[in-house]
């Protein structure tokens, strides 16, 4: 159990349920390529079926740890943050952007949007799910859009969460992991009608880095 002492400093942002934080290469995306420092924090419950990361759901198994101490190493790494999870926006998280911005660092999210948005953000990417969609308010602050097409289906409500978001944000189609093989080549003819979009591959897995 936590005691209310600690319940306080997570309310504040000031501690976060960290899972782990690992200084690697965006693999994902807009940025893909770019070093950058992960840290992930625990907790989610958007429930989808094929996450990468269920060890991350449970809150509970992620030791609250005191922002402070992570944010002086991760800024010991990389000029760029990465904060993912799990789902961050679970989190208050206005006290580890402002002392990353304070080191100078640049902070980017991973998120499906499902939560109340917080902290200040030099990129957001919006990762919708269709088990608990995005709360209105993020879509048009966000910088990039990646949808996870597990399915044929998938390309249907790529379009329907398009239509939401800002005229500048990147659009970017991504295979589920599992399903690669048989949705990559649909994605790839996808991207050629429709040249809006573009491929996100999950390069990381494929060098074997983290
Ligand atoms: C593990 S999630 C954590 C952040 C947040 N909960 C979210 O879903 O955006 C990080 C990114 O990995 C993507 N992802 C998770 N599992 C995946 C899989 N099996 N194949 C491809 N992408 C996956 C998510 O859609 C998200 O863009
Ligand atoms: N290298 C690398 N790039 C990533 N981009 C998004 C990731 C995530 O899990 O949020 C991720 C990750 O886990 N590793
Ligand atoms: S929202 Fe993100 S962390 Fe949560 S289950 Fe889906 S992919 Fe996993
Ligand atoms: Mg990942």
């Amino acid at each position: 159990m936590i005691n209310q002492h600690t319940q306080e400093l997570i309310n504040k942002g000031e501690m976060l349920p960290l899972m782990e934080d690992f200084y690697t290469i965006q693999g994902e995306g807009f940025h893909t390529g770019k070093a950058a420092y992960f840290i992930r924090i625990g907790g989610c419950d958007v429930g989808c079926h094929w996450c990468d990361v269920k060890e991350s759901w449970n809150a509970k198994l992620h030791p609250p740890t005191k922002t402070d101490a992570i944010v002086e190493n991760a800024k010991k790494y990389a000029n760029t943050v990465v904060i993912t999870g799990g789902e961050p926006l679970m989190w208050n998280l206005d006290y580890i952007t402002n002392a990353l911005h304070q080191s100078n660092v640049k902070t980017h999210i991973e998120t499906s949007g499902a939560y109340k948005i917080s902290g200040k953000w030099n990129w957001i990417c919006l990762s919708p799910k269709k088990t608990k969609l995005p709360l209105n308010d993020i879509y048009i602050v966000a910088n990039e859009l990646k949808i996870i097409v597990y399915n044929k289906n998938d390309f249907k409500f790529a379009e329907e969460q398009a239509s939401k978001v800002s005229k500048n944000c990147e659009l970017f189609l991504q295979p589920e992991w599992s399903n690669r093989e048989k949705m990559t080549p649909l994605i790839v003819d996808y991207v050629m009608k429709n040249p809006n979009w573009k491929i996100s591959l999950q390069t990381h897995k494929y060098l074997n880095i983290p």
